[in-house]
């Protein structure tokens, strides 16, 4: 069983729990995060989210197709679908759409925890999940990684504070992602994303995830040892803004 932690967690949680698979076979190959961040030398490697509505407040409704051939063509080294409906209005619908047209690593986003939502990912083309360490029991969190490994898909580990870091450092993962949001109170903290990256080895590729807004940001982040971005909101209110990120 997972962590169910307070409030809208607790709820999505046990969604996910009961989520159905969706069986398909899966029509494109899998292509690697962690290739594509290490390859991306003379820019920054941002993965662009496409997310209608956030418990943070986010409400877009913008054209799915068009924002993702806008990144790719803007150079996006990756894009992330929220799967998640009732907090964050995302689809399975929308992550097949995705896989279909872009030529780039796609993260299913989601709250994993059945091996059954990481078979749909598969399925529907993803090449990338989530793990979050928060809502998963260590033992959960080692089998979901092997799992996914299993069928050649990456998976993102993802923590948010000093105790997630701990039991993430004890397994061999090799993507971590840290989220300056707390999933709890959703505040956004960057500092604190800094201080973590820090303590990260240098082997393991490092995702700064949640509340980007700015260049200087990511140069900060970069410094901090981030190797890869990962920006939703404030590129689904202003797409264009990747130029300057980039
Ligand atoms: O929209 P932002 O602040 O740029 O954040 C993107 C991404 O990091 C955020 O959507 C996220 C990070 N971890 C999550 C876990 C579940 C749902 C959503 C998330």
């Amino acid at each position: 069983m997972p962590r169910f932690l307070d409030g809208w967690l607790s709820d999505v949680v046990k969604n996910s729990l009961n989520r159905a698979r969706v069986n398909k076979p899966r029509e494109r190959p899998i292509y690697l995060l962690s290739k594509f961040i290490k390859s991306s030398v003379n820019k920054n490697a941002i993965i662009a989210e496409y997310k209608k509505k956030s418990p943070s407040g986010l409400n877009e409704n913008r054209n799915l197709v068009e924002y993702v051939k806008f990144m790719e063509e803007s150079g996006a080294i990756g894009i992330s679908v929220l799967t998640e409906e009732k907090y964050f209005g995302g689809s399975y619908n929308d992550l097949e759409t995705v896989t279909k047209i872009v030529k780039l690593p796609v993260l299913m986003k989601d709250f994993i925890v059945t091996e059954k939502q990481i078979d749909t990912a598969f399925n529907l083309g993803a090449d990338v999940i989530l793990l979050i360490v928060k809502i998963l029991t260590e033992r959960e969190l080692v089998n979901l990684y092997e799992y996914a490994k299993s069928l050649g898909l990456e998976a993102i580990v993802e923590i948010t504070d000093e105790n997630d870091l701990k039991i993430a450092l004890r397994h061999n993962f090799n993507i971590i992602g840290v989220n300056a949001r707390n999933l709890i109170s959703l505040e956004v903290d960057i500092q604190k994303v800094k201080k973590l990256l820090e303590l990260i080895p240098k082997n393991i590729i490092k995702i700064a995830e949640s509340g980007i807004k700015s260049r200087e940001e990511i140069i900060e982040l970069k410094k901090a040892g981030a190797d890869a971005f990962l920006i939703g909101t404030t590129l689904m209110k202003d797409p264009n803004k990747i130029k300057e990120l980039i």
